[in-house]
Parts: structure tokens; sequence; C-alpha cells
């Protein structure tokens, strides 16, 4: 591997008699993990139907190493939101930011959703999770990936933070950062990276950085906790994108992290730094654990003791509460004790625009100007005289919430033509189902819908999401 001269010269600096440890360590294979959707299935049930050979990530209770031949990808388990790919330091962040069910939570830098979904697995249908990117073209792969995961109270995002602030002050309890950044602790999982760090390294992306961190901060509630995270080890972008949030948000401070074999402190490299206890931040190095480098800061903002409930505190309703036949029908199939959203209040937060039925969350305040992918649940749409249901209505479903339902075990390959989108013949749920709408299953969990009539099944899953 071919590291810039400027890097290595940086690393040595930053790790002393450890180098020669790290520079061994891109002679490692590169590692492989999931993370299993707990809002879907428990970890001890994913086990059960697991048809890959995984070993526990031993600082993410969730969290799984997988081996390259297993192809989880390829799998309908993915397809039904089961879990998630992602590098294992990369489950840190999510994992660390203390989130809980009914909180109001805020990912910045969020595509293509690595942390979302697990921030909206945490929330478990309640509270809200409003998640964000810059870059349009990477949330429209965020709003596929949380809609996958069945996360029913999610608005999506594109814009410049600074955009979203005026609205949202002291608003969230929970924010996380996922900052973008010059990708050092990536090099030997993706070396593009190298060469991108040549052009565009440590020093531009602190600027960017800086901002964002401010703006984060404004954003949180006093009481609240924010999550810093970047997969770099530069000290530019971790250590002084710390200090530069400390010096300039004085009601913001640095809080532990639960420690774990193999986690470094941050660096304390000057007295400013270590009364702002910098050792409270953590380093993962590929050469003291098994995942890529990752740099996670989780702060506190000061509260005199009476928050101001801002988030819950205001409930906003929708103005279209006369709703369609058809739509009312539909809702009312559904089971109401198991259904993960609010279907009783169901009527004050739809919101209907150009026939698509969103479901609306009662936390979320005016997004005028602002630009939003989706705006809460896509339950559907109205056409005439019927009512769609929408593949991410199917996500959010369990199978016991809807009456008519065709479940297929994950070696039927019938589940892999309903993927492609092919119409099946399903001929032993002739008089076993109803007619017409069919939420479609794998071993119990939903894909997506389907038209049934005479032992047929009209295929409806989403095109753009077909199994290629
Ligand atoms: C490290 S990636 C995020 C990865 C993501 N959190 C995940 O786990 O899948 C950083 C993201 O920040 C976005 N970004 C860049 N500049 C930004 C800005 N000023 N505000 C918000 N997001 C930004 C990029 O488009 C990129 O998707």
């Amino acid at each position: 591997m071919n590291l810039p001269e400027q890097y290595l010269e940086n690393m040595k600096e930053l790790l002393g008699t450890d180098f020669d440890a790290y520079i061994e360590s891109f002679n490692d294979s590169r590692l492989y993990g999931l993370r299993v959707n707990t809002m879907k299935i428990s970890v001890e049930d994913f086990l059960k139907i697991s048809p890959f050979k995984l070993t526990p990530i031993p600082w993410i209770e969730n969290g799984f190493y997988y081996s390259e031949d297993d192809k989880p990808a390829k799998h309908p388990y993915y397809f039904a939101g089961l879990y998630y790919i992602q590098e294992p330091s990369a489950m840190t962040p999510a994992n660390v930011l203390p989130v809980e069910e009914g909180d109001i939570v805020f990912d910045m830098c969020a595509a293509p959703g690595g942390k979302s979904t697990e921030l909206g697995a945490k929330l478990n249908g309640s509270g809200l999770l409003v998640t964000n990117d810059i870059s349009n073209s990477r949330a429209k792969a965020l709003l596929k990936n949380v809609e996958v995961f069945g996360i029913p109270n999610v608005y999506v995002v594109s814009e410049d933070p600074k955009n979203i602030q005026p609205g949202f002050n002291e608003f969230f309890d929970k924010i996380l950062i996922d900052a973008p950044c010059s990708g050092e602790g990536m090099f030997r999982k993706d070396n593009k990276l190298i060469k991108s760090w040549e052009k565009t390294g440590p020093e531009f992306y602190a600027k960017i950085q800086r901002d964002i961190i401010l703006t984060g901060a404004d954003m949180l509630k006093p009481g609240g906790k924010m999550l810093y995270s970047t997969c770099t080890f530069s000290k530019l972008e971790d250590e002084e994108t710390v200090r530069h949030l400390l010096i300039n948000r004085p009601d913001m401070h640095l809080i532990d992290i639960k420690h774990y074999d193999g986690f470094s402190s941050g660096f304390t490299y000057d007295d400013e730094l270590k009364n702002m206890h910098l050792e409270k931040t953590v380093r993962i190095f590929p050469h003291k654990m098994e995942g890529e480098g990752h740099f996670v800061a989780l702060f506190e903002k000061k509260s005199d003791g009476e928050t101001p409930f801002k988030g819950h505190g205001i409930i906003h309703k929708q103005k279209n509460t006369k709703l369609a036949t058809e739509l009312e029908d539909f809702l009312g199939k559904l089971n109401k004790d198991t259904v993960n959203f609010d279907i009783e209040n169901a009527k004050d937060n739809i919101m209907i625009k150009d026939n698509y039925v969103y479901l609306c969350s009662p936390y979320m305040p005016g997004q005028k100007g602002l630009r939003i992918m989706r705006t809460g649940l896509l339950l559907g749409e109205l056409k005439k005289n019927r009512f769609e249901p929408s593949q991410a209505l199917a996500m959010v479903l369990k199978m016991s919430d809807y009456p008519d339902v065709i479940n297929l075990p994950a070696s039927d390959e019938r589940v892999i033509k309903y993927l492609k989108g092919e119409t099946l013949d399903l001929p032993e749920f002739d008089g076993k189902t109803g007619d017409g709408w069919n939420l479609f299953c794998v071993d119990g969990y939903p894909l997506g819908w389907g038209k049934f009539k005479n032992g047929s099944l009209k295929n409806k899953y989403l095109a753009g999401w077909r199994w290629q």
C-alpha cells in the first residue's frame, strides 16, 4: 500500500512506538460486519435463523463479523431489513449515543444511513428521527435504507445543516454528527481514499467540521447529548474540532464513554485539552481492535435543571381530517394493538399531498423552505376509489399487523422470484388468504405487497428495490 509521506509522518508523530504495529495491520485482511435490526428481530431469534457464520463484535451487542463468502446482501432477510451491513468500528457512534425511546433525534450527516438505521431501531417507533445529508444523491440511498429498516417516525432531509438550524434551535434530545472527514481510518478498507486524501486532506475537512459541530450544538436541548465521530486519526479533525466546540460553546462538555478493551483515549497534548478532558474521547485503531479506524466524542449540554420541553411540548396537527373511505378501510384492517405507529391518532397526523398519503409526526414543527425527501411515513397513494399501500408501509408492519398474508420460507425459490418482481403461482394459498392486497413475507418477516386472486399473486414489490 502506497501511503503518502506526509501521512506517514503524521502517524509516526501520533503513534510513537505503536507506529510499526499500525503499519503491520495493513497486512491483515479486511473485516466484514452486520448489525441486527432489533426493532424487527431480537439478536437471539436472529441467531436461530441466520444462515451465516457469525462471530460477535465484542463492543456492539447486536453486531457480528461475517465471513466474506457469506454474501449477506444476497439473502431475502437483507431485503426484509433484518440487518444492516456495516464495518464493525462504524457501529460504534450510534451504539455509544444513548438514545432512549421517546427521544427527538437528529442525524446530521447521515447518508447512506449506517447510523440512522440503528438510531431508528433504538427509538422503536417512538419519538422522532430527523435524518439529513447535504448531498441529494446520497440522501436517496439514506431514504431507501431507513425505509427498508422499517422506521416509521422519520423525516429524511437533504440540506446544509445551517439552513435547518434556525427552525430547530435547542430542539433535539440527541444529535449524531458523523462528520465528513479525510477517511484515514478507512485506508485499509478502501484505498481510493488515499488518493482523495492527497487532494482534500485534514485541513479541508477541519473547516467543514468546525462549522457543523457548532451548528449541531445550537440545535441541542439543554441537558441533551451529542456525539461527534469521524473515521480519521488526524488530531486536526478530532481533538482540534472538539477544542473548537468547547471554546466556542462553553455550555457543552465531554462525558464518559463506556470503556471496552482496545479503546484508546483521545490525546491531551496541552493543558487546555487536559482541562477539557479529551481523555474521555475514544479512538479505535486497527492494530488494537478488530475494526477500522474511528474517533468518537460524547458531549452533554449544561442544563439549569429546568429543561424546556421543546421537542415534545408542542404537538402539531395536520389539516386534512376528512379521510377517503378507502383509506379508512385500509387503516381499519391493521392490528391496532401491535402496529408500530400511533394509529388511534392517525387522523390528526395524516397529510395528503398530490394523492400521496403521509403519516406525519406530531413532534415535527413546520419545515418551510427545507428540502424534505420524506415527510414522515409514506402510507400509500390514493388512486380513483382505491388506496394502494406503499412499500415503506409494508416494511414498517409485522406479519401479525395485517390479516391477509402469504408467508414462505427463505428456501422457497418463489421468495427470490418475488424480489425480482415476478408474478407468483401460489395455489396452496387459495381459500387460505383473502383476495386483494396481501402482505408477502419470508419466514414471518414482511418483504412487500402483492395482489392475490385465484392462486396467483400480482407482484407489487417496489421496482427500484428489486433483486438484481
Ligand atoms: C461519514 S459520511 C456519513 C456516513 C453515515 N453517517 C453512515 O453511517 O452511513 C459523511 C456525510 O456527510 C455529508 N456531508 C458533507 N458535508 C456536509 C455538511 N456540510 N452538512 C451535512 N452533511 C455533510 C456527506 O455527503 C456524507 O454523506
